[in-house]
């Protein structure tokens, strides 16, 4: 077993999701009164961020964050405990104010490639089925939070060994879709 702990939910393997899963309910960490989230559907680009934005569980090196299309969430209960952590960012995570979990990460600005889609935490559910995470983002970041510079190859090779390809950005296809828009919007690009 290996001693570089990424996050709760990969550690001990990751459980493979449910091609006819419908969707889930999460749920933050309050005793009481807990904030929840309704999910209507699949996520999509499951994955580890090692970026210091998105929430972790307490000593967590990485979190593992997935989007879904906006009109898929819908906060159902004690929406009124959240608030958005930083309203500088361009992924306003919604917390809840009491215990700090991200409930859902919404981009505001129409013109971001990623307008429509939130960012949502896909352990907070207790529904088996998700789809898993299939990369690792942001992984030098984690520098950034105070994991050391020299175990970052033991860090590397334990993502390799989960199968999840470290990258110091998002995955290609994910950088490519933003460049692809860069480019449309700039008008050197049309469609095929
Ligand atoms: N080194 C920085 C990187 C932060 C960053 O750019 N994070 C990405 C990925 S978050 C989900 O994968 C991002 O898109 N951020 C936009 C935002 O946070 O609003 C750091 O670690 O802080
Ligand atoms: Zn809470
Ligand atoms: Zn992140």
């Amino acid at each position: 077993m290996s001693t570089v702990h990424i996050h709760p939910a990969v550690d001990d393997g990751i459980p493979p999701g449910d091609p006819g899963f419908q969707g889930g309910t999460l749920t933050c960490r309050c005793a009481s009164n807990p904030v929840t989230v309704q999910i209507t559907g699949q996520v999509s680009y499951n994955h580890v961020c090692g970026c210091t934005k998105c929430w972790k569980p307490a000593g967590s090196l990485f979190s593992q964050v997935a989007v879904v299309g906006s009109d898929h969430v819908k906060v159902a209960a004690n929406g009124d405990k959240l608030q958005v952590v930083d309203p500088a960012t361009t992924i306003g995570r919604h917390a809840c104010r009491e215990c700090g979990v991200h409930m859902y990460g919404r981009i505001e600005n129409r013109e971001h490639p990623f307008y429509g889609l939130d960012f949502v935490h896909t352990e907070l559910s207790r529904e088996p089925g998700w789809a898993p995470p299939e990369f690792a983002a942001f992984v030098s970041s984690i520098i950034e939070s105070g994991a050391r510079p020299e175990n970052m190859g033991a860090v590397r090779a334990r993502l390799n060994e989960l199968g999840l390809p470290p990258y110091d950005a998002l995955s290609p296809p994910l950088m490519d879709a933003i460049s692809t828009h860069v480019a449309k919007s700039r008008g050197l690009l049309q469609d095929a």
